[in-house]
């Protein structure tokens, strides 16, 4: 089903959002966040993986990692996104990395210094949503959840394109990410937006302004489902204005055989479990099969 990420008039206002401040000097809430030069050093190594040419991009496409060109990542059935996702057997799967080593000297060492800092950032995240859900603090950090999390980076370019809403045309159609959450580093290219209450008729969509060198967190439906849906994940998507756009998505889930069932402070005799305990691997399986579109498409550009 489509989702219109518009107010129904065609223009989504800004949302002054309800926002944590994740650097406050409240040690015990607050989250260290990376450094600004470093953030933009990692935009700038996204920009020149995708200024390479396609052939060159396209020789990174494998199965569900790697270089993914427009079309590919379904997240709202009939429109779409691009990105860098998660893979099957493939023996490239066992790099934590598939990148470009030689075409771009440095890139990897980037990403996965990245990809490292950002573990942590999501891991005090993790310990906010512990708090707020009433748990013990380091309750997510059990090594069955994010101690040996499942970590996915996503670079994402919006290459220019103005969408049109009432066709169908999107940079991202409207979705809520798969699992626990999601650290959306954005740049200074409005686009992103979001519908607070998903179940409104008609939803509102607001723009999220960008703010440098912030994160924005977004929480999965895996969340949702294991927080007995106490917390909504986050129904969001991107609307291009014509402008090229980079964000950089970093999707956290707890490792494949975590159990996701109903955590113990979120139900009550009033309020049981609405959902069937469920492994990790089971859920993001049906999940990804649902959502990604068939890979043949690209076998004419792989060979
Ligand atoms: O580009 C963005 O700001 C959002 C990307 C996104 O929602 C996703 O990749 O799941
Ligand atoms: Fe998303």
């Amino acid at each position: 089903m489509a989702t219109q990420i518009t107010n129904g008039d065609g223009a989504a206002s800004v949302s002054a959002l309800n926002c944590i401040d994740l650097s406050s000097s409240d040690t015990h809430r607050s989250v260290s966040l990376l450094k600004q030069e470093f953030m933009a050093e990692v935009f700038d190594q996204s920009r020149r993986l995708f200024e390479l040419p396609l052939s060159a991009k396209m020789e990174l496409n494998k199965n569900y990692k790697g270089y993914t060109p427009y079309l590919d990542h379904r997240l709202d059935h009939e429109n779409q996104v691009h990105g860098i996702e998660l893979q099957e057997d493939d023996p490239e799967a066992k790099k934590p990395f598939y990148g470009p080593p030689d075409v771009l000297p440095g890139w990897t060492e980037i990403m996965e210094e990245y990809h490292r800092q950002c573990l942590e950032v999501a891991k005090s995240v993790g310990r906010l949503v512990a708090l707020a859900l009433d748990l013990d603090i380091h309750f997510f950090d059990k090594p069955e959840m994010l101690g040996e999390a499942i970590q996915t980076l996503g670079l994402l370019h919006y290459d220019g394109q103005v969408s049109d809403p009432a066709n169908g045309i999107f940079g991202a159609g409207a979705h809520s990410d798969f699992g626990f959450i999601t650290l959306l580093a954005i740049d200074e290219v409005v686009g992103l937006q979001i519908c607070k209450d998903k179940d409104a008729k008609p939803q509102i969509w607001e723009y999220v302004p960008p703010i440098k060198g912030s994160f924005r967190v977004n929480l999965g439906d895996m969340l949702e489902r294991w927080s007995n849906g106490v917390l909504k994940s986050t129904l969001h998507g991107v609307a291009g204005n014509g402008q090229d756009r980079y964000s950089i998505a970093y999707f956290i889930e707890p490792s494949h055989d975590c159990l996701v069932e109903c955590l113990p402070t979120c139900k009550s005799e009033k309020y049981p479990p609405k959902f069937p305990a469920i492994l990790c691997q089971t859920y993001l399986r049906q999940r990804y099969y649902d959502t990604y579109a068939d890979l043949n498409v690209y076998r004419e550009h792989n060979n």
